[in-house]
This record gives structure tokens, sequence and C-alpha cells, in this order.
């Protein structure tokens, strides 16, 4: 098992709502990918699985270890391991950061600082996995090169191996965001709208780096994704949520137009779709057997 979610919610500190009662297991190795409107709350979900943000309500274990449902409503807390290591035998903080080394987080806008080289904030993917003076001296002199060229490589951003990250576009920033996490080897792969800054062909081909990657080291990864064709075309089981719920969990193959529509109601007849073109609106031409067979 990679993470069970059981009635979970999460009520943010204003006293909204943000999730409730989302009851979601993942093995080892799926690749799953969340849609729904803007503000359902995938965000949100991302966090408590990430561990950013404990639940307020039910229960989440990931790689193990637990978080029982917090009264202190989405305020971060430590993990348990499921087998009950007692309190005195490892602080909270240490778990918590153990865990972390495990799990790799994508964000929209990874947070990398400008004046930092490209190479170093690749590297900085295994900053938790590394002995103290390991990690700090990668941060002095970049320790594995090769490494980090590698996996620029194959996001096609070998070029920039050594350029400041505030020299980036926005695409390019998100991709040495991915490229730090596939650096990482992370077991759970949490991505929250990965490409959005990316071209249609870019973000097919990015996407399809993720799900590579995950397959062939038997990791799981979720994705939050904007573009309801490219989630379909690549992740076999889709997840729809809506208003902090779960609207429905399926096969991508079994995940109906009509399912789709009612998911984006709020948004209007036209399903949000790479680079928003109109040809994708259809339950047929998102699951193009042709286009899922380039990405899966
Ligand atoms: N810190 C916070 N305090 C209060 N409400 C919050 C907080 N963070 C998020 N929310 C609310 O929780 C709801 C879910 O937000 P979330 O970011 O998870 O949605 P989302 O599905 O990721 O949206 P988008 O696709 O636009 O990124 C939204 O209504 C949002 O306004």
């Amino acid at each position: 098992m990679s993470f069970a979610l059981d009635g979970a919610g999460l009520t943010h500190a204003n006293g909204f709502t943000a999730l409730s009662g989302i009851t979601l297991r993942a093995n080892k190795g799926e690749r799953i990918a969340l849609i729904g409107p803007s503000g359902a709350g995938k965000t949100s979900l991302l966090s408590v699985l990430g561990t950013a943000l404990a639940p307020s309500a039910g229960s989440v274990e990931v790689l193990d270890f637990g978080f029982p449902g917090a009264s202190t409503a989405g305020m971060p807390s430590f993990p348990r391991k499921r087998e009950s290591m007692s309190a005195n035998e490892i602080s909270g903080v240490s778990l918590a950061s153990r865990l972390r080394t495990r799990i790799g987080t994508i964000h929209q806008a990874p947070p990398i600082p400008g004046r930092q080289r490209v190479v170093t904030a690749v590297l900085a993917g295994k900053l938790g996995q590394w002995p103290a003076w390991k990690s700090l001296a990668s941060l002095l002199y970049p320790l594995d090169v090769a490494g980090a060229r590698a996996t620029l490589e194959r996001l096609d951003l070998a070029d920039k191996l050594f350029a400041r990250c505030d020299q980036l576009s926005g695409g390019q920033l998100q991709r040495v965001g991915i490229a730090r996490v596939l650096y990482q080897q992370a077991e759970l792969i949490l991505a929250d709208e990965p490409v959005s800054a990316l071209d249609p062909a870019l973000a097919l081909a990015t996407v399809h780096q993720l799900t590579a990657d995950t397959e062939a080291r038997g990791a799981t990864l979720v994705a939050s994704l904007h573009a309801v064709d490219l989630a379909l075309n690549c992740f076999p089981r889709i997840v729809g949520i809506k208003g902090g719920r779960i609207a429905f969990d399926l096969p991508a193959g079994e995940v109906s137009e009509a399912l789709l529509h009612d998911l984006y109601a709020s948004e209007g007849q036209t399903l949000p779709t790479l680079a928003n073109e109109p040809r994708f609106t259809t339950l047929a031409a998102a699951n193009d057997p042709a286009t899922r067979a380039a990405c899966c």
C-alpha cells in the first residue's frame, strides 16, 4: 500500500472545509490523475498526502506512516509509524523528515531560489537522502553533474545545466522542478499541475517522462491535471474531485463524457483540455488511441 485515506477531511483555520469524507487508497506503483474544477480541492488533497497539512477529520496513512485526524484544523503535525514506534525512540521531527525524503512534490511554481544554478536545484532532490557533509558540499560545489545532466536531458533541458534559475522561462523552471523530483527517485510523487506552463506537445512529453519513470521504478504517482485529455490519455486511474469530495474514482476507459460534463458543470460546456482546444471536447477524441499510445 502506498497511501490510504479513510474519511479524511480538511478544515482550514478560517473555518472553510476544503475536503470532506475522502476515502482513497493506492497500491504501490499506481498512477492516478486528479481532475476537477478550480477550487475543487485537488491541491488540498495533495497537501494532505504530502504531509504538509494534517487531516482535521478521518485518518491518513502514507508509506506506512499514520496521521490520525487532528482536532486543530489543517495544522501541520508529525506522523507516527504504523508499527507503533514509541515517541521516545525517535522524535516526531525526525520521523517527518525521514518520511518526506521518500515523497517527491512537484509544485506548479517550484519554490527554487532564483540565484540557484539549475544543476544545484536538480541535485537538491537528494539533499534529504545524502549525509549532511555531502549535502553541504553539493550546495557549494555540485557533486553529481553527470547525474543532473542525464536527468535534464530527459526533459530536453540539458543546455540549461549551469543557468541561473531566475534566467529561465516559467515552463523551463517548471521542468527543473520535475527534474529535481526525478533525480530524487521518490517512492511517492505528488504533482500539482506539473505541466501547466508548457505547450501541449511539451506537456505530453513531460507527463510521459513522469509516468515512464514511476512505472519503471514501481513508484506511485498522483498528479492533478487541468487538461482532461492529458489525464485520460496518460493515467490508468482517474479521480474526479468536486466540492472537496470524490465525485468518481474510475479506470480511465470508464470515465464517461456525462461524468466529465457533470464534474465541470460550474465551468461551462467546454471541458478543459490541452491548450483548451475544442477538438478534445468529446470523450472519443479525448480517449484517442493514437494519443494514448504516444503517452502510455
Ligand atoms: N489556506 C486556506 N485557507 C482557507 N481556504 C483555503 C486555503 N487553501 C485553499 N482554500 C480553499 O479550499 C478550496 C480548495 O482549494 P484547492 O487549492 O485545494 O483547490 P484546487 O482544486 O487545487 O483548485 P485549482 O485547480 O484552482 O488550483 C478552495 O475553495 C480554496 O479557496
